[in-house]
């Protein structure tokens, strides 16, 4: 089994790219966001702990995310492999993904990111929020917010992959088709 990770700010463009890419390469798609909603809408008790700080546009703390994403990944070990989107979004979130690809015998083939301009983001954002209904995509201080976090916690992944010669990035402004070429293109030369 591989494992490739989608990399990128709120807004690149992960979630629509991935469901490119989870048919193409027989890959479980696993978004942390879309889980933590899930659970939110099913009001759970995983949903009750996060929502405090996903109003906020706050990261979750590590602790519960990493749990979360141990348990999707063990019931869900049917595919060729795994799409990651949205995780690891700290360093302990990637040293915790590195432990636990070693005990499946997962192959870590590389974090692709999807690059792509603050202010468009923010607008595209925005416009996703008018029929999302993600409550954190229709305020503009949440989202800054999200931004803020990223630059500080998340941002430092990009030097901690290119150190270990896992991180390639590829331009995420263009058509979703075109976006979704180059990433394949990356990936083709990888696995
Ligand atoms: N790996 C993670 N660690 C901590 N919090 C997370 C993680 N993934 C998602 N979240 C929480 O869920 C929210 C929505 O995530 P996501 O749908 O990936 O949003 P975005 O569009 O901002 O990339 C985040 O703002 C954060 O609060």
């Amino acid at each position: 089994m591989i494992a490739i990770v989608l990399f990128g700010k709120p807004g690149a463009g992960k979630g629509t790219q991935a469901q490119f890419l989870k048919e193409k390469y027989n890959l479980t798609h696993i978004s942390t966001g879309d889980v933590f909603r899930f659970n939110l809408k099913n009001d759970t008790e995983l949903g009750k702990q996060a929502k405090v700080f996903i109003d906020k546009g706050e990261l979750v703390p590590d602790e519960i995310t990493i749990n979360m994403l141990a348990n999707e990944v063990a019931n869900n070990m049917d595919k060729a492999g795994f799409l990651f989107d949205g995780f690891p979004r700290t360093i302990k979130q990637a040293e915790a993904l590195e432990e636990l690809l070693q005990e499946k015998n997962i192959k870590f083939v590389a974090t692709i990111g999807i690059d792509a301009d603050d202010e468009v983001l923010v607008s595209r954002i925005l416009e996703r929020g008018k029929t999302s209904g993600r409550s954190d995509d229709q305020d503009e201080n949440k989202i800054r917010n999200r931004y803020i976090e990223y630059n500080e916690k998340t941002a430092p992944l990009i030097k901690y992959y290119e150190e270990k010669s896992k991180y390639t990035a590829v331009d995420g402004i263009g058509a979703i088709e075109e976006v979704t070429e180059r990433l394949s293109k990356v990936i083709d030369t990888l696995i």
